[in-house]
């Protein structure tokens, strides 16, 4: 097997385009300098909404065929990132799309709402001590915005990050691994001011009919919670593929974006993490890998 590179991120999304949304410029960035990007997502995003209106015959209550779509759309956006490393948690369907919250397919017995968390994290484990990341991104406890497969995918991640270092959790699944640091998905509010401010500034060029607020944004935190910070500038364009590529569940208008919800938000070429688990540099970071031995 050929030797991986010095350095190793892993990421643990829920859907096709959470990856894109939240990391795009990171996961392009570090793949550009030679790290090894994973990314695992738990679901295939098959509750999903359609926005082109020639492929609403995807969805569930129609064909129930936007999950091997999303698949392709995974890929596409893979391609956009330089990332060629990307995995469904457990293979591509063990894990179906919980819907919303208080959704009925929350009760699916098949869907990652439902999942047995030492099962699913078990399926992490094996990714975690194959590929030894000294990074991992995930999710803050709320999953960001409160979705259900969010809130199991950060259940998941740190459920996986204790039982892949623990030598007597099923020795099959390879040598033990503590993972140096864990990072959250979040966004600082003067950045989320920031975004809709410029958003509102070009409110007569933007496609969307409405406008999404803060409080839709996933993750938003006081700017002194975060402790990393990347500069997405040189990948913005990566971003905006990657993001483009997701085309069922993304609109993209420039900087700009719209989930389904037809909401206008601003697009984050900046991307931001808090700190939790490992050392914090001195000050801010702009490293994911600050302070750890390669
Ligand atoms: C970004 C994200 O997590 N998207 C999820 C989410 O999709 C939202 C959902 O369909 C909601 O009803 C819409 O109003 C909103 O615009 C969508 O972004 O939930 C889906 C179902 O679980 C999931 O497939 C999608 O990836
Ligand atoms: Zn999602």
């Amino acid at each position: 097997m050929t030797a991986l590179p010095a350095r190793r991120l892993l990421l643990v999304h829920a859907h096709p385009d959470d990856e894109s949304i939240n990391n795009g410029a990171t996961m392009a960035k570090y793949a550009a300098e030679g790290a090894h990007v994973t990314l695992v997502t738990c679901t295939l995003g098959e509750e999903g909404e359609v926005i082109p209106p020639a492929l609403a015959h995807l969805a569930a209550d129609r064909d129930d065929a936007l999950g091997p779509h999303r698949i392709g759309e995974l890929a596409a956006a893979m391609d956009a990132l330089g990332v060629e490393d990307h995995r469904f948690l457990g293979g591509p369907g063990r894990y179906r799309d919980s819907g919303m919250m208080g959704a009925p397919q929350n009760d699916r017995p098949d869907c990652f709402w439902q999942a047995d968390l030492d099962e699913a994290a078990g399926h992490l484990v094996a990714v975690v001590r194959e590929i030894r990341p000294q990074v991992l991104v995930a999710y803050d406890t709320h999953g960001g915005y409160g979705h259900p497969d969010h809130i199991q995918a950060h259940r998941v991640a740190m459920r996986a990050v204790g039982l892949a270092a623990d030598a007597d959790f099923r020795p099959e699944l390879g040598e033990p691994h503590d993972i140096a640091k864990v990072y959250w998905n979040c966004v600082p509010r003067s950045a989320v001011e920031e975004g809709f401010a410029r958003l509102r500034a070009a409110g007569r060029d933007s496609l969307f009919p409405g406008v999404a607020t803060v409080d839709d944004i996933p993750g938003v935190v006081p700017d002194s919670d975060v402790t990393a910070f990347i500069d997405g500038t040189a990948y913005a364009g990566a971003k905006a593929a990657a993001m483009r590529a997701h085309a069922t569940q993304i609109a993209v208008d420039g900087p700009f974006f719209a989930l389904s919800n037809d909401l206008g938000q601003p697009m984050f070429v900046h991307e931001h993490y808090r700190l939790a688990k490992g050392e914090a540099g001195a000050d801010r970071e702009d490293d994911l890998f600050a302070g750890v031995a390669a």
